[in-house]
């Protein structure tokens, strides 16, 4: 080796353990009169506790809260970080000292694509993310509101039976995943954007999958600022270009509906235009208008998506169960074609399977991640301001002392008599979240999911392909925006009807 390399190395080595020292003694002093600090494994210098996520982060730290308990601490490069595992702990974050803990934190990627921290799900909280989200509710989530995009719903589904009941026909394997995707993509832009197909020029919703993809990554840049002036996985580079297409898009959606006057969800934000919202003085701007757009078109539609996925393949995979659902949705519908929106609070099995579902594959396995405004001390332990709060409600739904019955195991029965729902009052099943932040498209998500899940299963049945029985099928999960399956799910639908 060049002498060179060598001194470097030597440098290298020394700063390191100067700054491990440092890191250490910093870590643990912050709690120093004011509480302890929290349990956890010990940071690395510069990295901190980074390699210990893996690609499955919400996995690894399920297994490593069993060793530091429901309340851990890790550091995430320079952020510290706080994991909650436990309904009870979850409950003094999102209820008791919510709060303090309902901000969010800066995420780079966001910061690049259409100012998206001017929406709702990454904007810090306070005046303006109020103001947003109110105006959201009213527009979109209100019961009527919901109930005005019924019939359009219906429309959809119609032709995504059509088109299933011809792969039937054709003896075809269906690429479920994508077909979902496709459909709750639909569903969305429709109520989001209003008439959808002028919009399909840009490849909108094509645009919106690139940017989950890139958003889904853990950016060291976010944890390890100085790195981010390297762009070492190359992801500032792929949000520029992707934020001009997307901006482009958007501007294009906004100028559309400036011409026409539409009374649809972006047509009453532009009446808004350039107005103040709040006694804060924020201002309702294009950026903001753009920002709110792209929020609701995310979280809309991979959310729903994945939850789908995740339920057929369980009932794939559960005969007993799909069975079981068939036979109630049979004595609700009897042998009429297309499930009606209005009877869905009927299907009691319905609703449990999606209950079931959502505990064992919450697409936001760590929730939104949240941010402390202020220094805390909560059951004694110190949580300094701008700590990182993830809630691993997938560990939640595997923990044997919250779900007694076999908690691996797909028992939609196990919520007979239950009072646990998904409202976000019990702690034991938060999939959308608790507290201020809880999911605003949480009623909107639960019908569009029940409604498809009881079309699929009323009129089709459906077979693995090349022979494969129900137990080969693979539950392997992918890491990202949300928590869809790694491999799309490729089925064969029969047409019972
Ligand atoms: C199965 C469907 C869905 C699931 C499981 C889901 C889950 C979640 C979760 C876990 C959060 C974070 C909550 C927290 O931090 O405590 C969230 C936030 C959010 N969701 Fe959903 N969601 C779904 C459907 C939807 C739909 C249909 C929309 C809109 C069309 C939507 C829009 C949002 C927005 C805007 C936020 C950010 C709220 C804020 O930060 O104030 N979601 N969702």
């Amino acid at each position: 080796m060049a002498p060179s390399a060598i001194t470097f190395l030597t440098v290298l080595a020394v700063l390191c353990s100067f700054f491990y020292v440092l890191f250490y003694i910093s870590s643990r002093k912050h709690g120093k009169g004011k509480g302890e600090a929290l349990p956890g494994p010990r940071p690395l210098p510069i990295i901190g506790n980074l390699h210990i996520l893996g690609i499955l982060p919400h996995q690894s730290l399920y297994h490593l809260a069993k060793k530091y308990g429901p309340m851990m601490s890790i550091r995430l490069g320079s952020v510290p970080t706080v994991v909650v595992s436990s309904p009870p702990v979850a409950e003094m974050f999102l209820k008791t000292h919510d709060a303090i803990f309902a901000s969010r934190p800066k995420v780079q990627v966001l910061q690049s694509i259409s100012n998206s921290q001017r929406g709702i799900a990454f904007t810090e909280h306070g005046p303006y993310w109020r103001s947003v989200r109110k105006i959201c509710n009213m527009q979109l989530f209100t019961p009527s509101k919901i109930e005005s995009f019924a019939p359009t719903r219906k429309e959809m589904l119609m032709h995504f039976t059509e088109s299933l009941k011809e792969a039937a026909t054709a003896k075809e394997v269906v690429n479920i995943s994508k077909k979902l995707a496709e459909i709750n993509g639909e569903m969305t832009l429709m109520m989001v954007l209003g008439p959808v197909k002028k919009y399909k020029e840009f490849n909108l919703m094509d645009l919106v999958e690139e940017l989950t993809k890139i958003a889904g990554v853990f950016n060291l840049a976010d944890f390890v600022p100085f790195l981010g002036a390297f762009d070492l996985q190359g992801i500032k580079a792929s949000t520029r270009t992707l934020g001009e297409k997307l901006d482009y898009a958007l501007e294009a959606v906004i100028d559309d509906h400036l011409q026409k006057k539409q009374d649809d969800f972006v047509g009453v934000l532009l009446t808004e235009l350039d107005q103040t919202m709040n006694p804060n003085g924020d201002i309702m701007d294009r950026n903001s208008i753009k920002a709110i757009i792209l929020d609701m078109i995310v979280g809309g539609s991979d959310t729903s998506a994945a939850t789908l996925e995740w339920a057929l393949s369980e009932l794939i995979r559960h005969p007993r169960v799909m069975l079981k659902l068939q036979q109630e949705l049979e004595s609700i519908f009897g042998n009429k074609r297309i499930v009606e929106e209005n009877d869905l609070p009927k299907l009691e099995y319905l609703d449990m399977v999606v209950r079931e579902t959502l505990r064992l594959h919450p697409v936001a396995p760590l929730l939104v991640p949240r941010e402390s405004i202020e220094d805390i001390v909560i059951d004694g332990y110190y949580i300094p301001k701008k700590s990182r709060v993830l809630v691993n409600i997938w560990a939640i739904g595997r923990d044997p002392n919250v779900w007694p019955n076999n908690v691996e195991e797909f028992s939609p029965e196990r919520f007979i008599d239950s009072k646990i729902d998904l409202h976000g009052h019990d702690f034991e099943l938060i999939p959308f979240g608790a507290g201020r932040r809880l999911c605003p498209g949480k009623k909107l998500g639960l019908i569009t999911v029940k409604l498809i899940l009881a079309q699929l299963v009323h009129c089709f049945d459906w077979e693995l392909p090349d022979g494969m029985s129900p137990n080969e099928l693979d539950m392997i999960e992918n890491f990202g925006v949300s928590l869809p399956r790694k491999t799309n799910l490729r089925v064969k639908p029969i047409y019972r009807m």
